[in-house]
């Protein structure tokens, strides 16, 4: 089975996406090449057994020095030690890299959390550790309705753990697979690109930029949708140029190495609009960042993500998307 037959596209008039095909794979091929050599996996197709595999994140980092702790969490040295006692542990509800995340109870007010155990030893690197001091950090840093809830950090002998809000409702990457033709309504979309849009802002209030916004890191909790996973985040005003998140969610500038700021998340913004209408993300490696839409797409939606899947120069800000009529 394939993804969504968009054949009866119409063309973007942006002439900054056209004839950048060849440009675009040979830097995805360097991208390939400097993963350690694993193969980059697109993202699987939506109606593959495959789905619910991660998308592979790209994990370069060109101009940080990995030495530098630029929030003053010494891991090891400030961190509160053993609280893991204070809690009962319930089921396993996630998995990534380094760890595990359980369902958990705070004994004292039975209320529910998360709890996301980081391996020390799959931890390993310096690069790995200044990657969980900024997840700490910046989530510490931010409070709002769309953004999950930052508890508590503490380590055991073998892991970190950071208790989070517990989110009950899974991805909203699993739940767009449970869609029929694996596609939102416009309006349940739109409902779900507010809620991230309000997420952005007050990142942006903050000068804080994710990095990484896509369906598998966005969670959802009695209805409402919680921003997760600010592992590639970071908190600055300055232009920046490393490398990172996911290949179907690269914005051009990343992927042309150019310096890029806080409107990386609008672009990706614009990608995850795109992927909830239409079950797909707008661009194949083979095509280049060639924008064309399905005809049964409405006007509203697609001026919205011409406004955002744009050079950044022309990319629109966070208050033009919450004024957006398609939001409305
Ligand atoms: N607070 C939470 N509430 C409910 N489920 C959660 C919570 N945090 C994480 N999960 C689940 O655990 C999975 C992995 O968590 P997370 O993405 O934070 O780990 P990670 O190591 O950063 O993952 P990755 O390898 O994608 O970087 C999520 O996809 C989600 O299903």
């Amino acid at each position: 089975m394939k993804r969504q037959n968009s054949a009866n596209a119409t063309k973007s008039p942006s002439k900054y996406f056209s004839n950048s095909s060849n440009q675009f794979s040979e830097i995805l091929r360097q991208i390939t090449r400097n993963c350690n050599n694993k193969p980059i996996r697109k993202a699987s197709s939506p109606n593959s057994n495959k789905q619910m595999q991660q998308r592979v994140k790209t994990q370069i980092s060109i101009t940080r020095n990995p030495n530098q702790n630029i929030y003053n969490i010494k891991i090891s040295e400030s961190v509160p030690k053993n609280k893991l006692q204070y809690f009962q542990v319930l089921e396993q509800i996630g998995s990534g890299k380094f760890g595990k995340v359980y369902k958990c109870l705070l004994n004292q007010t039975k209320k529910l959390y998360a709890i996301k155990m980081i391996d020390k030893l799959k931890l390993k690197t310096k690069q790995m550790m200044h990657q969980l001091q900024r997840e700490v950090a910046v989530q510490q840093m931010l409070k709002h309705q769309n953004i999950l809830q930052f508890v508590e950090f503490f380590e055991t002998k073998n892991n970190y753990c950071l208790v989070l809000e517990c989110a009950t409702g899974g991805t909203l990457f699993q739940s767009l697979m449970k869609q029929q033709n694996r596609r939102y309504s416009e309006p349940a979309a739109s409902n779900i690109i507010k809620q991230v849009a309000c997420a952005i802002q007050q990142m942006q209030k903050l000068s804080i930029i994710h990095r990484d916004l896509k369906p598998e890191n966005i969670l959802w909790c009695d209805g409402q949708i919680k921003i997760s996973d600010f592992g590639w985040s970071v908190q600055d005003k300055k232009e920046r140029d490393t490398l990172c998140g996911t290949i179907d969610y690269l914005p051009p500038e990343m992927v042309y190495r150019q310096q890029y700021d806080n409107s990386i998340d609008l672009w990706s913004l614009g990608v995850l609009t795109f992927e909830l209408t239409t079950g797909r993300t707008p661009f194949q490696v083979q095509e280049g960042f060639n924008l064309q839409f399905p005809d049964y797409l409405s006007g509203d939606v697609k001026d919205l993500m011409r406004g955002l899947l744009t050079d950044k120069i022309n990319r629109k800000p966070i208050e033009w998307v919450l004024n957006h009529v398609w939001l409305s």
